[in-house]
């Protein structure tokens, strides 16, 4: 049972997740099943909030922030929420996502199966981001879905609840089973909402049109405001230099996170290179994404902006050359950052 949980698991994480199924490998065990588990439970909230069908499924997103403390009887309870769970989910949910909202019980018993000093971490996480996508809801979307949040603090507030705590859950993780992090708790801590609020922002920017089409916006409507836009004329076309311009002046902030987060990575020991390499993939990957987006009026367009598989791969193979030199390191983000759209070929 307990390795038939850890399989679906390891099986399941690439069907869902195309840039957590690159670095998490990388981690020692048990941090690789850990991370690979919390992940896919922060996806099941994930799918919940995207793919509902009719009103915000608030209660379910509730019970599935009460299932991961393993309180007596949970396995009774999982059962019946992975059943309403996937008959909540609309036609269109990609079916592996879909699949993976049913089989919440085996993510649980593998859970259940891994140490215990992972359990509080990984409930804390997933128990905040449920709690705070109803919030987010009840705060700014009515009975309806939320079309735009009122200023960049409360972009910044969402990026918490569905980042930013992920980002203190895995510090919680890494802390805990390595003393050579330990030591470096307040340097990490500090930094790591500001890393998931990176990778959160550069998605929502990423993701505009794909989030308009699905009828929700999580940009600052004051922002927008100040361009002369609204979330229904976004996608305009004759809007298009003014919607540009909003997009470079959100790209800065997302920079300006994306900062911060080398320094997190930086302040893991060069000695534990897995757990360098897990944060620095995603981060790279942001810039790229970022170099992409910034003056790009595509990214309005109905095909998504997306790296390529080559810029991928260059990407990876670049921070596992540096992993250990911070100097090299700081060199790549600065020359990433610098290049412009579509062109880091300076590095590759
Ligand atoms: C300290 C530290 C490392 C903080 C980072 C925290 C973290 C990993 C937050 C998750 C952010 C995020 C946007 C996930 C979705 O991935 P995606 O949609 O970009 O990728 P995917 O679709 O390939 O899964």
């Amino acid at each position: 049972m307990k390795e038939q949980g850890a399989s679906f698991c390891r099986t399941q994480l690439p069907r869902v997740s195309r840039t957590f199924a690159l670095n998490i490998p990388l981690l020692p065990g048990p941090l690789d099943l850990s991370v690979t588990v919390a992940y896919l439970l922060c996806r099941i909230a994930d799918t919940l909030e995207d793919e509902a069908a009719g009103a915000h499924p608030g209660a379910l997103l509730d019970e599935l922030g009460g299932l991961v403390s393993l309180e007596p009887g949970w396995e009774a309870r999982a059962r019946s929420f992975a059943r309403r769970a996937r008959l909540a989910l609309r036609d269109e949910a990609p079916a592996a996502e879909a699949e993976l909202v049913l089989e919440t019980l085996l993510v649980l018993e593998t859970l259940a199966s891994l140490p215990s000093w992972v359990h509080p971490p990984i409930a804390r996480c997933v128990r905040t981001m449920t709690g705070g996508m109803n919030q987010m809801q009840r705060m700014h979307g009515g009975s309806g879905q939320v079309m735009g949040l009122p200023d960049l603090q409360a972009t910044f507030m969402y990026c918490y609840y569905v980042a930013g705590v992920v980002g203190e859950m895995l510090t919680g993780l890494f802390i805990a089973s390595s003393p050579r992090v330990a030591w470096r708790e307040k340097r990490l801590m500090s930094r790591a909402p500001a890393f998931g609020r990176a990778l959160q922002l550069t998605n929502i920017l990423k993701d505009v049109r794909e989030d308009l089409d699905r009828g929700c916006c999580w940009l600052p409507r004051d922002r927008m405001a100040a361009h002369g836009l609204t979330p229904a004329t976004l996608v305009l076309p004759s809007l298009r230099s003014r919607a540009v311009a909003l997009m470079d002046e959100l790209v800065a902030v997302a920079r300006r996170e994306l900062d911060v987060a080398l320094e997190y990575s930086l302040a893991l020991p060069a000695e534990e290179p897995g757990l360098r390499l897990f944060c620095l993939y995603p981060l790279f990957f942001a810039v790229a994404t970022l170099n992409a987006i910034e003056g790009n009026p595509a990214v309005f367009d109905p095909e998504p902006v997306k790296m390529g598989r080559e810029a991928v791969a260059t990407l990876m193979r670049l921070t596992q050359e540096r992993v250990s030199s911070d100097e090299a390191l700081r060199a790549l983000y600065a020359g990433c950052s610098r290049a412009s759209r579509g062109g880091m070929e300076a590095w590759t």
